[in-house]
């Protein structure tokens, strides 16, 4: 065991995944198959004027790109690191002499984030294993909704009986919302306490879903409070002052829970919006919430939350402490990512949302060569590195408190705060730029994490036993194309951005976390390569082509090799994450989908953005569905159900094949005679699969009559698309 200068034994542990020498030696042999793969097809080429020359080339580049590629994702592979946290010391070296904290919630959309959701998240977060007096939370409403507002000041009042009933019962997890969906389990001392908060639950449940059903707060609610004078005026969504409301002020005496404890502080802040005034999405309110902040409650440590990210496990804020306050290391860390698991997934991932190889693999990968991505949800930070600070080497972890101002009144730090999120409060500052979160990039997380390192600071991945946080996963197709869409549009133009992995972070992060970021940047173009792929095989095939290596000839070994072993390690990879095989089958259905009719949308915009007539959005995933929806969902039926561009093009892909593939035996057996079959068999293979992996989409188009089916008119479109590939003339 390492022992600090000073003497003491380290907060934390780090350790290397050993044996993966046989890792290692599968990967030589991938890179050797493919670089076969690239000399047969150098070798090969078809000459000027013969059949499938282009299509040739087409496939040549898609190879090139997908070794290119894998090789980028070789690098999240090579040095998995894990951590783990030795709580006990923290609190026997620190005892209560703990930073203060600051946790931003962020909400944007009463009708798409419920506001009972969003205040079991606060609930959840007020209720940490940790001095409450150094606790304050902070809700950012980009709805600027008086009913969020409502909820809001529900969960003040139900926390006094919420936070001493979690720690006197240690219950997990903490969000009232997610700890009643389970039915009782415990002694029976404790039954009473609990049927009588679970009333207490239900009743507040009951109100604020009837209000935000109603869409207006009753007037008598409205006189509960001063705060509700803030919608007096017409504040709507999109036009109204700054609002920031301390609805517990931890300084205060008198703000204490039923058993006399201190509560956390607790602030609503709605900073100002205007129509004209561009507010910069999540990014904005973050900056907005760590300006507030400053001013309220100072905390050294931010911790911050999506609405629907709940947490799941009491004891994290210690876990990020045991990093940052580590005598010997501490002073690297600008922040520390938990991962996004999700409270909603099917048993078999139906849309591939869990992403673990991601969370399970990569992530730990990252973290040795210096440090995770900074995903938004989950992640503690150290307030220095957000506000652009440099890593100095002297940033000792602030213990005592930073300064807080403890004299002034209530009303006067909320006419402070106020005055720090106008519309007009960043003009001519570096705020977006060099201070707080970025500007001018729908994943605003990734390029802020990046600038942090790139100023010198390492991250953490921590991965607990108990899941840090839990969330609420997308439950159509749609919205999981539309959240791909935003995520690889803004990695590709990290890319192109000032701040590029590959040019700004040269000698700034190291080689292996470069590459690692181009893996996520390049999502996007990986649709190109895909769509060759999917598509000039079965073509080829249907004309009599063939583009592949003879089952005879020995350079049909490295195509066999190459697919059958890295499918194989593909699935071994899914169970060991904790897939079931049909979840692996699933999520590779759903990364087909993803690169057919997400990323080429992200390419397209991406380029539109690039010349200046586009500017990036951010489109807010719903976190609600009907119950409708909800129940094909839990069945584990994909929800199609328009004829948007998006599935107009995966309904194609997926008829293609089969149709080819069917029109091209015809062929072979009536006109080229089987014995060509030999020369066919990758390409009937590539055929069998991609129809293999459609099934559903057929179910959707010719058996399903629910209102998540295919819709007729994409079953013609995508047929006679498919027809057309029998005339289309090649060469
Ligand atoms: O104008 C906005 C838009 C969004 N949000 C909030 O941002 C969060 C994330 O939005 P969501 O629609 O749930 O996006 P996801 O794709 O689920 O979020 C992931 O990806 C985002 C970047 O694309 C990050 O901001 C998130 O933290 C990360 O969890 C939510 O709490 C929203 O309320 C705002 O506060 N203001
Ligand atoms: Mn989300």
């Amino acid at each position: 065991m390492g022992v600090s200068e000073k003497g003491e034994s380290p907060l934390f542990e780090t350790k290397v995944r050993e044996g993966r020498t046989w890792y290692k030696l599968y990967m030589l042999s991938v890179l050797l198959g493919t670089c076969l793969i690239l000399v047969y097809r150098a070798l090969h080429i078809p000459a000027n004027g013969e059949k499938g020359r282009w299509a040739w080339i087409g496939l040549s580049m898609a190879e090139i790109w997908f070794g290119f590629y894998w090789i980028l994702t070789q690098s999240a592979r090579w040095n998995l690191v894990y951590r783990c946290t030795f709580k006990d010391r923290l609190s026997m070296r620190y005892k209560d002499n703990l930073p203060g904290v600051d946790i931003f919630v962020c909400t944007a959309d009463p009708k798409i984030e419920p506001p009972i959701m969003v205040i079991s998240t606060v609930l959840s977060v007020m209720a940490y294993e940790y001095p409450t007096e150094k606790l304050s939370v902070y809700l950012s409403d980009d709805g600027g909704s008086d009913i969020t507002f409502y909820a809001f000041l529900e969960a003040s009042r139900f926390a006094k009986a919420w936070i001493p009933f979690c720690k006197k019962f240690k219950i997990e997890p903490r969000s009232p919302a997610a700890y009643f969906k389970e039915s009782y389990s415990g002694p029976d001392d404790k039954l009473v306490e609990w049927m009588e908060i679970k009333r207490l639950y239900e009743g507040m449940e009951r109100s604020i879903n009837s209000v935000a059903n109603s869409g207006v707060v009753p007037d008598d609610i409205r006189k509960q409070h001063k705060g509700f004078s803030e919608w007096n005026g017409n504040a709507t969504r999109s036009d109204h002052q700054p609002i920031v409301q301390i609805l517990v002020d931890g300084r205060d005496e008198g703000a204490r829970d039923n058993e006399g404890h201190v509560l956390p502080t607790l602030v609503y802040m709605a900073r100002e919006k205007r129509p004209h005034r561009h507010h910069n999405f999540k990014a904005g309110a973050m900056n907005s919430l760590l300006r507030v902040s400053s001013e309220i409650s100072n905390g050294a440590l931010l911790l911050n939350v999506d609405c629907d990210m709940y947490s799941n496990n009491s004891e994290t804020i210690k876990d990020a402490l045991c990093f940052f306050m580590d005598e010997e290391k501490g002073h690297e860390f600008a922040f520390v990512q938990l991962p996004q698991h999700y409270n909603n997934i099917t048993k078999n991932d139906l849309y591939g949302n869990s992403l673990l190889a991601i969370s399970e693999i990569d992530f730990h990968g990252l973290d040795g060569h210096g440090g995770p991505l900074y995903i938004g949800s989950g992640c503690y930070h150290r307030r220095e590195s957000l506000l652009g600070k440099k890593d100095d080497k002297t940033c000792k972890f602030e213990l005592v408190e930073k300064e807080r101002d403890y004299k002034s009144t209530a009303s006067a730090l909320e006419d402070r705060a106020k005055n720090l999120v106008t519309c007009t409060f960043e003009d001519n500052t570096q705020w977006g730029n060099k201070v707080g979160l970025k500007y001018g990039c729908p994943v605003e997380d990734v390029i802020t994490g990046l600038s942090i390192q790139c100023n010198g600071w390492k991250s953490v991945y921590f991965n607990p036993q108990r899941r840090g946080f839990l969330g609420v996963a997308p439950v159509t197709l749609e919205q999981i194309l539309i959240q791909h869409k935003r995520w690889s549009e803004g990695d590709l133009q990290i890319l192109l951005s000032r701040y590029s992995p590959v040019s700004y972070g040269r000698n700034k992060i190291t080689l292996g976390l470069q590459m690692c970021y181009s893996i996520y940047c390049l999502w996007a173009p990986c649709s190109i390569p895909t769509l060759c792929y999917a598509i000039i095989p079965p073509i080829y095939f249907l004309h009599g082509i063939s583009l592949f290596p003879d089952v005879s000839d020995s350079w049909f070994l490295p195509f066999a090799y190459v697919i059958t072993v890295t499918s194989i390690y593909s699935l071994l990879e899914g169970l060991e994450v904790g897939y079931t095989p049909k979840g692996w089958w699933n999520e590779q259905r759903i990364w087909l989908y993803k690169r057919l009719a997400s990323y080429p949308f992200a390419l397209f915009d991406t380029a539109l953005k690039q010349i200046g007539i586009a500017k990036s959005a951010f489109v807010i995933t719903a976190k609600v569905a009907s119950d409708e929806v909800l129940k094909r969902y839990e069945k584990e039926v994909i929800e199609f159900g328009s004829a948007s561009l998006p599935f107009v093009i995966i309904a194609t892909v997926a008829v293609l094949s089969p149709v080819c593939f069917i029109m091209g035996l015809v062929r072979l057996l009536f006109v080229q005679g089987v014995g060509s079959m030999g020369s066919m068999l990758v390409q009937v293979i590539i055929c069998g699969v991609v129809s293999l992996i459609n099934l559903p989409v057929y179910e959707a188009m010719l058996v399903r009559q629910d209102a998540g089916r295919l819709p007729t008119s994409v079953a013609l479109i995508s047929l006679t698309v498919s027809l057309f590939a029998y005339v289309l003339p090649l060469n």
